[in-house]
């Protein structure tokens, strides 16, 4: 299995000024370390809601540490601070719209102003780019999706397109444990 290189932003005014611990980036690596199979690599960014730092952050990530996949938690709302989809979307080569309707959808089923995010999925070279929600919790909730009491899915998460998309644009194959997501990929 190939080594994934994985780019991480979150994007706090409160967390990257130190009046709160930051709980994104513990939150997405936790949820990734037992999600993915392949040996991971993280490049890490706690950033506040500056849209010219987050575009040259996402700039980064992409061009020159080649990240396949680039994640970002926080400022995806509807406050006058949240630009994290503006930024996303700033840098964009192809918008990829079914990421954000169905993380809305994920999210509906756990809290009922959810659609209020704003998130989107975007692939910029050959990287996938996707914004999730600032509440830790959002980020397991809308990338594992929900699923019964015996593990059936009720609504798939994102995460389950997310290897098939990183390997059409050119990147690496990506396994995952399918008891936490089961992701869909051609075999080869
Ligand atoms: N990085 C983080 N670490 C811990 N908790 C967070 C973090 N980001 C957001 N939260 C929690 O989720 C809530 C909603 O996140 P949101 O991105 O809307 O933050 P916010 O209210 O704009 O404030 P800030 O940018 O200062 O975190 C926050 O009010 C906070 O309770
Ligand atoms: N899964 C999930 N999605 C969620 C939420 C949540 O708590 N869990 N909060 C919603 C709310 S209240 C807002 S305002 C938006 C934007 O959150 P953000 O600004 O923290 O990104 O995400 C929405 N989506």
């Amino acid at each position: 299995m190939e080594k994934i290189k994985i780019g991480l932003i979150s994007i706090s005014d409160r967390a990257s000024k130190g009046i709160y611990e930051d709980k994104g980036l513990p939150a997405l690596k936790d949820w990734l370390d037992l999600a993915v199979l392949n040996d991971k690599e993280y490049v890490e960014h706690l950033i506040p809601d500056e849209q010219d730092l987050i575009e040259k952050t996402l700039i980064e990530l992409v061009d020159q540490e080649k990240c396949p996949l680039v994640l970002t938690t926080g400022g995806t709302g509807p406050y006058i601070r949240d630009v994290t989809p503006d930024a996303t979307l700033a840098v964009a080569d192809k918008v990829m719209p079914g990421f954000g309707e169905q993380m809305r959808q994920v999210s509906l089923y756990y809290v009922p102003t959810a659609i209020l995010s704003r998130q989107v999925g975007v692939i910029r070279k050959q990287s996938l780019i996707l914004n999730l929600p600032g509440r830790p919790n959002a980020i397991k909730e809308t990338l594992e999706g929900v699923k019964d009491d015996n593990g059936k899915i009720k609504i798939h998460g994102v995460f389950a397109s997310v290897p098939m998309c990183i390997e059409v644009i050119g990147g690496p194959r990506m396994e995952t444990d399918e008891k936490i997501v089961k992701a869909f990929l051609p075999k080869i």
